[in-house]
């Protein structure tokens, strides 16, 4: 096929189609991982690549060896590191053997109008639990997730699948709900399950006064790409956990900007 020509250069159509592809492909797989701790690994790789690079170019024969012997095993680091990640493309593919199954596609596809329209649907019945909850001083611990993985909740969660509502998660955490122990996972638009038991954070520096809920929040923030966010029974303050870290005291202000940025 013909395409451009310089004296230095030339590019035909297949070259650019080729390059949109490529750009494309790296664009959504940056979408399937933003705001989760795959980015910070991916960094990393591409910090060692870039190494490699300067050090082979430079000639640094026995640093480039080590590199070289550490990059040969790459391949199976990086399906061993990313398999959360994998596991989660495919069974989205999977899921959705015709695009219109799920409307999330269209959102990658097409921007994200779809989505923002969805997050103020599904973001404010939360908040509204969460100004409820506070005020009438009623424990609880919701996390959010990008995508539902059975393995992580199979163990001790209460399946429960259904559309995100105010009423139900004031339901589940009332004191005497069979179900408040524990918490509720929220994940594609849907209250998916309930009295999860998490891994706790083994952190020693948290403030005395956080307990196991809080423990539970901030531990499953550490180990996955999740967020929390936890209604103290005590005090009715809102907590904000991600990444290992938490933010306490939020405003619902506040949270509502945190939720429609990572979740
Ligand atoms: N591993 C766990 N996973 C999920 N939830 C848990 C876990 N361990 C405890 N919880 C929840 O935490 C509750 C106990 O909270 P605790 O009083 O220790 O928390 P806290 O962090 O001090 O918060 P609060 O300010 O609400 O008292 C339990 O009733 C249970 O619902």
């Amino acid at each position: 096929m013909k395409g451009l020509e310089f004296d230095f250069l030339k590019v035909t159509v297949t070259d650019a189609v080729d390059i949109i592809l490529v750009a494309l492909i790296i664009y959504y797989i940056y979408n399937l991982i933003k705001n989760t701790l795959a980015v910070n690994l991916l960094l990393g790789m591409v910090i060692i690549l870039v190494i490699h690079w300067v050090v082979d170019a430079l000639k640094m024969n026995l640093l480039s060896t080590i590199i070289n012997q550490f990059m040969s095993v790459g391949i199976i680091a990086l399906i061993v590191i990313f398999q959360p990640e994998i596991r989660r493309f495919l069974l989205l593919i999977g899921k959705n053997t015709f695009l219109q199954q799920n409307k999330a596609w269209w959102g990658y596809l097409f921007g994200s109008k779809n989505i923002e329209r969805d997050n103020l649907v599904r973001i404010k019945p939360i908040i509204d639990a969460c100004k409820s909850m506070k005020k009438s001083r009623t424990g609880a611990l919701i996390v959010f997730v990008k995508f539902y993985d059975d393995q992580l909740f199979a163990n001790s969660c209460e399946l429960i699948d259904s559309k995100i509502s105010k009423r139900l998660l004031e339901s589940i955490f009332q004191k005497y709900s069979p179900l408040h122990d524990g918490a509720v996972v929220i994940a594609e638009n849907k209250i998916k399950s309930a009295s999860c038991i998490l891994p706790l954070t083994d952190n020693d520096k948290l403030p005395p006064q956080f307990g196991l809920r809080h423990r539970a929040g901030i531990g499953v923030s550490e180990t996955t790409d999740a967020v929390a966010v936890i209604v103290s029974e005590e005090t009715g303050e809102i907590a904000y956990a991600k990444q290992g870290r938490v933010r306490m005291n939020v405003s619902f202000g506040e949270l509502e900007k945190l939720l429609n940025k990572d979740f």
